[in-house]
């Protein structure tokens, strides 16, 4: 019997395929579908490629024009497909090239060779940046990496064949010139090394494993390894080759970076937090991990429960799983911010109460104005003392009596409160809780409490869910940490977080999971490479925190510092206006000149991001008047797929979603010292990281 070659597509392929004409995309579709299916056939001609540094890539003849770059090493049964181009370009592509295995990861990695000559010459083709930092520092330029050994680079993912060039880099700005070339392992574990990590800290922390033997000419082994499925995957019949080839630009549905696809899949002991600045690909990696859960983990009757915080997150997250899983899985996932699961289980145990969402009305405020008419008018405390006090106290704690209250921790809020105070301040909040359930309401904190008392009352063991997976954990507080520990028992697999303490944009949010009685030890993982935003951008939205104090989702900090991104572009520009109306000047001229750059066929998604519900209807009024079409993004609907309009959010509702470009109007009070404004400068830190390639913001006084 003998076994079909292994085929696999490379990222390069895929890249090169979106762009080509419909014409030619037809065939390439064909040839690659044949190809699969029998790549020994005496019907490919495959052509050595004169000057190739790797004999092993061979051209393959689609039409008298177009080429197929293949690899097809003389012994073993892999072939991958490389590239495809005209003639001559298709040629030039691959004569540099070459297809190695690492010899410590064993993972398979595609190197640009250099001549020797220009590696001595000229290191690392510096940047205009880099010229100028490297004229800057010219005395002082040591190497970056001087200390460590070949086996060390090797083990961070730099290529054999880099391993001099690497030894030449000096600073950071010729690491980053270094990025398109370097495999993005080698690129991340460099950047972290000259951020201050230790190599063992680096490989500790990406679960990579460097004590194995490594055969250096077994490319079916090196397929498998989760580096190499970074940029190739393999193939096993058409139907797989026709899914990949007909959307070659979601590329997150195959390609996983390695740390997303180790903690995609394999068993976990308990509860796992992954922590990823904006766009590392949080989300792509949970929605992963929920397709595993659900494929190998999840016995019948039982389903994984995917939630986030808001309705409309949960609805983009439930499209995209759509397109990632089959029927049998998505049967076996369930997605539903934890909102409408409190709702339904409410409904279902037929408890009649109805959620407060908003203090400010209705029957709610009449709840409030009542409870407040209450208050010793003697005490002398400020006018928002009350609110602050019952969100960050009394709900978030769950504190449900006054002897509780009494003793309870009333950490981040500024005025220190006597025993006696205490005592006189509580008949406030009782009377607020009297009022709700007199008029059947309830605040949110309080229902996701009662219900976790339920549940853990009830029989653990009869949860519906067989794991839960939890994206934005940052915007869900103690009382829903604990009700989320409550809804599945203890065990392997049982809880996936992840979450990002820089986009907390409800600040009385903040909760330590070990507090809620989830134990992440062991367990805590972290995403570093920005898939969404480029590198210009993401460091406008990192400078706007500088100075702001950073959780991580637990008791301890997190930073920007070693984060990086994939991709470049212009800077954001940032600009002030005075009044609405010149800022609408400038939304406008700001999105004509991206579209006019970008061109029309591309129809680029643009988002004109506001501080306030007032400011983005202003806004876009005024858009509109100038001819454009405008589309308001609300809790409802995302509009996520419509093109050649404006979209209009506000910083809250554009939380989680992406557009080509964005324009963030926010008021002047928003920049003030960052110990006044922290939470205004995390709403600015989402809103501009929503950006793919362009961003402005402009400042209203
Ligand atoms: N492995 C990958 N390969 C290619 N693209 C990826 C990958 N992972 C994520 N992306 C892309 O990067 C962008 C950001 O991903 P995602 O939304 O998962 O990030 P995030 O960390 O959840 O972002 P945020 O916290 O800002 O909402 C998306 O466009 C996604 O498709």
């Amino acid at each position: 019997m003998s076994l079909k070659p292994k085929v696999a597509l490379s990222q390069d392929f895929l890249l090169q395929l979106s762009k080509l004409p419909s014409s030619v995309h037809s065939k390439v579709m064909k040839w690659a579908i044949q190809f699969q299916s029998d790549p020994t056939s005496p019907g490919i001609n495959y052509e050595y490629i004169n000057g190739a540094r790797d004999p092993n890539l061979k051209s393959v003849r689609l039409d008298r024009d177009w080429r197929g770059i293949v690899f097809k090493p003389n012994s073993g049964d892999v072939y991958v497909l490389l590239y495809v181009d005209h003639h001559d370009d298709a040629y030039r592509w691959a004569e540099n090239r070459k297809l190695a295995i690492n010899p410590v990861t064993g993972a398979m990695q595609m190197v640009i060779i250099e001549s020797v000559a220009a590696v001595e010459a000229a290191p690392a083709q510096p940047t205009p940046a880099a010229k100028a930092v490297q004229a800057q520092t010219a005395e002082a330029q040591l190497p970056l990496f001087g200390g460590l050994e070949d086996r060390e680079l090797l083990s961070l993912g730099v290529p054999e064949e880099m391993l001099a060039e690497v030894r030449h880099l000096t600073s950071e700005p010729e690491l980053d010139a270094l990025q398109g070339r370097l495999p993005v392992e080698g690129y991340e574990g460099l950047f972290l090394v000259a951020a201050g990590d230790t190599v063992s800290q680096v490989l500790n922390a990406r679960e990579t494993r460097v004590d194995r033997k490594v055969d250096t000419s077994d490319f079916a082994a090196a397929l498998a390894t989760p580096e190499s499925q970074s940029r190739f995957v393999i193939v096993d019949d058409d139907e797989a080759m026709l899914a990949i080839m007909n959307a070659p630009l979601a590329q997150w549905r195959v390609f996983l970076h390695p740390t997303q696809h180790k903690l995609a899949s394999g068993d976990r002991s308990g509860p796992v937090r992954v922590l990823g600045g904006a766009g590392t690909g949080k989300t792509v990696l949970a929605m992963h991990r929920a397709r595993w859960l659900a494929d190998n983990r999840t016995l019948d009757g039982k389903k994984v429960l995917f939630t986030t915080f808001t309705k409309n997150l949960a609805s983009d997250i439930e499209q995209n799983l759509r397109t990632l899983c089959g029927s049998a899985t998505l049967a076996k996932l369930e997605v539903r911010n934890l909102d409408a699961w409190v709702h339904g289980f409410m409904r279902s145990r037929k408890l009649e109460h109805r959620i407060v969402y908003d203090r400010k009305q209705d029957a709610a405020l009449q709840a409030w104005q009542a409870a407040m008419a209450v208050r010793d008018t003697t005490l002398d405390l400020p006018d928002n003392f009350y609110e602050l006090e019952l969100e960050q106290v009394v709900l978030a704690q769950g504190i449900t009596t006054r002897d509780q209250y009494r003793t309870a921790r009333r950490t981040g809020r500024e005025s220190v409160l006597s025993r006696t105070k205490r005592d006189a301040v509580w008949p406030v909040f009782e009377e607020y809780r009297g009022q709700l359930s007199s008029r059947k309401l309830k605040e949110v904190d309080d229902a996701y409490r009662e219900i976790a008392e339920l549940l853990l009352a009830e029989d653990s063991h009869a949860s519906a869910y067989s794991a839960i997976v939890i994206d934005e954990t940052q915007d869900l507080g103690p009382q829903a940490l604990k009700l989320l520990r409550a809804m599945i028992p203890a065990g392997a697999n049982d809880l996936f977080f992840v979450g990002d303490g820089h986009q907390r944009i409800y600040s009385r949010h903040r909760a330590a999971m070990s507090k809620c009685g989830i134990d992440i030890r062991g367990r805590a993982r972290k995403l570093y490479l920005n898939y969404r935003t480029t590198d210009e951008i993401r460091r406008q939205a990192v400078a706007l925190l500088e100075g702001c104090e950073v959780d991580d989702l637990d008791d301890g900090h997190d930073e920007t510092r070693r984060y990086k991104s994939l991709s470049h572009g212009p800077a954001p520009s940032v600009v002030t206006a005075d009044g609405l109306e010149a800022a609408a000047v400038q939304v406008v001229a700001f999105i004509k000149a991206f579209r006019a750059a970008k061109g029309d066929a591309d129809a680029p998604s643009v988002c004109v991001i506001a501080s306030s519900e007032k400011n983005r209807e202003a806004l876009a009024k005024q858009v509109q008047s100038a001819g454009l079409t405008c589309l308001t993004i609300t809790a409802q609907a995302n509009h996520s797929d419509s093109r050649n309009v404006v979209h209009f959010a506000t910083m809250h509702r554009a939380k989680g979603l992406e557009f080509d470009a964005v324009v963030v109007v926010a008021p002047e009070s928003y920049f003030g010292t960052p110990d006044q404004t922290s939470s205004q400068r995390k709403l600015l830190y989402v809103a501009l990281t929503r950006a793919k390639r362009s961003a402005a913001l402009i400042r209203l006084n």
